[in-house]
């Protein structure tokens, strides 16, 4: 007989690739976890996807932009970086509204890519919010000291100090208010956003301001700014595109208002439309405030580090300086809000998945929020602000996003081309179940149906809940789906599709790397730019002709989001973003390699063997076994 239950070495492997059931709404709350409150509307969604949005892009990056790469093309750089960050947003929204269970690229990873990817993203994403929350609070201390009438000024408890020796720099300031944003997110969800609220609404009356009130000097005095500069290109087209690069920075958050998904009312109508709209309001603030400030003042005498404030200054409006300051100071912290919110749900979600301890699960029966993994967040982010300046790390606060949205990208493609209703097995594996459950007759319909609770608002006959119990056999749910997916044509087609994305992937890399390499012969570029175009172009012709999944148009009773201009809307994200992530440059990269690298450990000697994924497979392959023998021991 064959061994099916000691193939401990061929799951080893398979660890990496194994991928959880496309999931709904339903699933989360079958499992048995304490579930979050759910409580937010979409007008909350869209004031933690704003808040979390709008901070350190535009009231400072902007001036260094304008002034070295994009002069007054800055507002169609802000469209440039708009419309790469919406070919995201759609990805999110449909992943939003199909794996509704968990949120953020981690769990649409771990669904569409396998265990080992989703990892990684969780990994990164763990650096992206505590590094940018470091950052983003640190910006704070400079902004409020204003009022004090500067840095010196401030009481001394506050102030940074130089530690004596060492060198280093502390800011008390910056801790304690990432202490306070992480006390209040431990009071519950609702208060948490209903604070997001104000202060997002404070910094978008601000920007408000800034329009109209530069749009009247603009009127009253002309628009010197464009009448002083040379053309409206004065760094070319390429010079337009570089700044598109950089102020990508400014779009980077909204993405975390996907990780509230369980305290959603409504995910699959309001994740979407929160997404969409967030990032719409965005696109919009950024670029009529682009617009007014290269409108005021010619390019190249912005001012680098306080670029809008002293706009206002130079034509003697200094108190408009306290109101631009206050817009700062509530567009750091509502940013600050936004990282601290989103980093505890994905701990969460990676600790419910077993590859955390489950210290990160837990939730407060009161405040119905994670406290633990919010306190550990916030003790972690405090301490790094206080002792370390993160900004020169800015670029690996990048990687995290960036490569999330490639990531969430290449789930949706793989979601639609190749879902993930099975598990990988050995075929064994398939063979000795099959027979296992023709000897035990019994499926899980007949039984289950019977005695597992069904979710609140949902009738036996309820097509969703049959989908998500299957006719698998006693025991192993998971591991039928693959038995039930006998058909030949489909799988061939799976083959095909799931080639046609792996070369689309080799494609958009080399592309994206051939076209961002420096110091080449030009020749070599074009030669290798144009070759994985022309296959990039090959995978996209085959993808177009391979029938989709067609189960998307059934999910969920109350309709979903479905991405447009598949699959040349995902590529085109994957390309964009894989560009962006190869020009943060290579200091980044080595820095991020050592986060990885330590990532890699943890997985290897924690997550890997506690996966609940790992075990329910394992554990129901070796209990496979075990029917098999005792029923062939019967039949004997
Ligand atoms: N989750 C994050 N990476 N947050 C940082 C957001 C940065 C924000 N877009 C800004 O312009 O400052």
């Amino acid at each position: 007989m064959q061994s099916v239950g000691g193939s401990k070495c061929f799951w080893g492997f398979r660890s990496l690739i194994q991928r959880k059931e496309v999931d709904s709404v339903h699933v989360g709350r079958r499992e048995g976890h304490h579930q979050l409150a759910r409580i937010l509307s979409v007008t909350d969604l869209i004031a933690i996807g704003v808040g979390a949005t709008i901070g350190a892009g535009v009231y400072v990056l902007v001036g260094t932009v304008a002034r070295e790469c994009a002069g007054p093309a800055l507002t169609i750089s802000f469209l440039i970086a708009g419309i790469a960050a919406a070919l995201s947003a759609f990805c999110y929204a449909e992943l939003a509204c199909r794996c509704p269970s968990a949120g953020s690229a981690y769990h649409y990873s771990y669904i569409c890519v396998g265990e080992g990817v989703a990892w990684l993203v969780g990994w990164a994403l763990i650096l992206e919010y505590t590094i940018g929350g470091a950052a983003v609070a640190r910006g704070i201390t400079p902004n409020l000291a204003l009022f004090f009438g500067g840095l010196d000024k401030l009481p001394s408890f506050l102030a940074r100090h130089t530690i004596p020796g060492l060198g280093i720099v502390v800011d008390p300031c910056a801790a304690v208010l990432v202490l306070i944003v992480a006390f209040l997110l431990c009071t519950g969800i609702k208060e948490s956003s209903s604070v997001q609220m104000i202060v997002t609404s404070v910094n978008v009356s601000v920007m408000l301001f800034i329009m109209i009130a530069g749009g009247y000097l603009g009127l009253k005095n002309g628009w010197v700014g464009y009448e002083l500069s040379s053309g409206y290109f004065p760094f070319g087209i390429n010079g337009m595109f570089a700044g598109s690069a950089v102020v990508f920075f400014s779009y980077i958050g909204f993405d975390s208002v996907t990780s509230t998904v369980e305290e959603v009312r409504n995910p699959q109508r309001d994740l979407p439309l929160g997404i969409g709209i967030a990032l719409f309001i965005c696109c919009i603030l950024y670029m009529f405030v682009s617009f007014v400030i290269t409108g005021l003042v010619p390019y190249y005498d912005l001012d680098p580090d306080t670029p809008i404030s002293s706009v206002f200054a130079s034509y003697g409006v200094e108190w408009a300086v306290y109101i631009i300051t206050t817009g700062a100071v509530t567009a750091l912290s509502a940013s600050l809000l936004g990282s601290l919110l989103a980093q505890p749900r994905i701990l969460m979600a990676m600790a419910r998945d077993g590859l955390l301890p489950s210290f990160f699960s837990d939730i407060n029966k009161k405040t119905q929020v994670p406290v633990k993994s919010t306190v550990t967040t916030g003790i972690f982010a405090a301490v790094l602000t206080f002792f370390m300046d993160v900004s020169q790390l800015a670029g690996m606060v990048s990687v995290g996003t960036l490569f999330a949205f490639t990531t969430a990208a290449l789930s949706v493609l793989i979601l639609r081309y190749v879902p993930p209703d099975e598990v990988p097995i050995s075929s064994a594996l398939k063979e000795s179940i099959t027979s296992a459950s023709l000897q035990t007759g019994r499926t899980n319909r007949e039984s289950d149906r019977e005695n597992l609770p069904l979710p609140a608002g949902s009738s036996k006959d309820d097509s969703q809940y049959l989908r998500e119990i299957g006719e698998a056999p006693l025991g192993y749910p998971l591991i039928q789906k693959v038995l039930s997916q006998d058909n030949r044509n489909e799988q061939k087609r799976r083959k095909i599709a799931a080639w046609a994305i792996a070369f689309l992937c080799i494609g958009t890399f080399t592309f994206a790397f051939a076209a961002s390499a420096k110091g080449v012969s030009s020749i070599l570029r074009f030669t290798v730019c144009g070759v994985s175009g022309v296959l990039l172009l090959c995978c996209l012709i085959v993808l177009t002709c391979i029938d989709q999944d067609d189960t998307r148009h059934s999910f969920g009773h109350t309709g979903g989001f479905s991405c447009p201009f598949v699959p040349f809307l995902p590529a085109a994200c994957i390309l964009i973003n894989t560009y962006l992530l190869i020009g943060l440059g290579a200091a980044t990269w080595i820095r991020v390699s050592v986060w990885f690298a330590i990532g890699a450990l943890v997985y290897l000697f924690y997550g890997r063997s506690h996966s609940s994924l790992y075990n329910a497979v394992y554990v129901s392959s070796a209990y496979a076994n075990e029917i098999y023998r005792s029923s062939s021991d019967h039949a004997a």
